[in-house]
């Protein structure tokens, strides 16, 4: 069979260039995202650390979802300094939020001119922040709806369904066939303000996943943990209506509803959410890897952001203040697993 086609500029009828896409901090979602398009035919130069280059130069990336399917790239350009980065057309950023700021600045002198960028990153403010240090540039936001667990020597698990999604933009209908190819298709949307505050909602849970030291399967079919994520949830919901932030509907029910669907009995919500705890067993939230590797979280851009929204409009949000003190202590080296009805307690107090 022969090499899929690559993305290429539109040149009238002349052989296109191919496009050459670069992921900006290539870690579990870059690495997984990248692998998937450089092993489907797209050239793609991975940017990131040491230790992963290491270990991605003697194991290449394998690359395996939920579903069965199992994608090698034997030998990617994984690149430890930034200027490679002058030679993409289109880069993902995909460094967790207190990243941004430094990704921000070592692109500024770098990029290629009419690159266009896309922070595929959890919380609000990503991608303004890069639009700050970026001026001039076309910078999309952009939500990355699965979960990959990095397994170690280049082994990347897409651990749940869902897809990526991007602000609309035209720059981005010349890799529409690239991402498809992937298996991982881009879908555009109008109101990201509204995609990343619904995904803010359940990106509300990786706190409770970390401290609760169990995947997310297991911890999502216990009502306890439900009704943690529900507090948290509920508390957004009312600091996002105060803000005039409508979260749009990413998940079969309106995310209104969620909380009352979490905090219902076990034998229900495994009935009612079948699709919801689709997971697979082994997924765990990105803020649990990064306790398990002993590194700062994101809790500031995602419980936080929660918190810092209530208290901007007079109101407080306790059990994401709580929240954030629990993982603050964990990254302090407090670390413990705290059961359902422990940390329901704690959030309630
Ligand atoms: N993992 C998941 O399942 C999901 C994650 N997300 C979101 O995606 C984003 C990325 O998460 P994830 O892939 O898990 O994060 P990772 O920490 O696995 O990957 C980010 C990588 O970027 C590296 N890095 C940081 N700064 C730079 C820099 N300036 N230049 C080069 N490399 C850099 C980091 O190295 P170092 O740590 O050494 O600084 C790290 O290896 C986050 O916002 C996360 O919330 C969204 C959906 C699911
Ligand atoms: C996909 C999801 C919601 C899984 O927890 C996530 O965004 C994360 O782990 O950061």
């Amino acid at each position: 069979m022969g090499r899929p086609a690559r993305a290429g500029r539109p040149t009238g009828g002349l052989p296109s260039a191919p496009m050459v896409i670069c992921i900006y901090g290539a870690g579990s979602i870059g690495c997984y995202v990248g692998g998937r398009l450089a092993a489907t035919g797209s050239e793609v130069i991975f940017i990131g650390r040491e230790r992963l280059a290491r270990q991605i130069a003697g194991h290449g990336l394998t690359l395996t979802d939920w579903r069965g399917a199992a994608l090698r790239v034997p030998a990617p350009r994984y690149e430890t300094a930034p200027s490679a980065v002058a030679e993409a057309d289109l880069v993902l950023v995909t460094v967790k939020s207190a990243a941004t700021a430094q990704a921000g600045d070592e692109l500024a002198s770098r990029l290629k001119p009419g690159a266009v960028v896309i922070s595929f990153q959890n919380g609000l403010h990503n991608a303004d922040l890069l639009r700050e240090r970026l001026p001039g540039a076309t910078v999309l936001a952009g939500m990355v709806a699965f979960n990959v667990v990095n397994q170690g020597d280049g082994r990347l698990h897409g651990g749940t369904e869902g897809g990526l999604e991007a602000q609309r933009h035209p720059s981005l209908a010349g890799y529409a066939a690239a991402f498809e190819r992937a298996g991982l298709p881009l879908v555009q949307h109008d109101d990201m303000a509204g995609v990343q505050a619904a995904k803010l909602l359940l990106n509300l849970n990786n706190a409770i996943n970390a401290l609760s030291g169990v995947p997310l399967k297991a911890e999502l079919s216990q009502r306890a943990y439900r009704r943690c994520l529900a507090m948290a949830q509920r508390e957004a919901l009312r600091a996002y209506a105060a803000a005039g932030l409508t979260p749009v509907k990413l998940t079969p029910l309106p995310p209104g509803w969620i909380p009352a669907l979490l905090n219902t009995p076990d034998a229900l919500f495994a009935r009612v959410a079948a699709k919801l705890l689709a997971i697979d067993p082994l997924a765990r939230s990105s803020m649990w890897e990064d306790l398990e590797a002993g590194r700062t979280t994101e809790v500031d851009y995602l419980n936080g952001e929660v918190v810092a929204l209530a208290r901007r409009h007079g109101t407080r949000a306790p059990a994401n203040e709580r929240l954030v003190a629990l993982i603050r202590d964990a990254e302090r080296g407090g670390r413990r697993d705290w059961s359902g009805e422990e940390l329901l307690t704690e959030l309630s107090g």
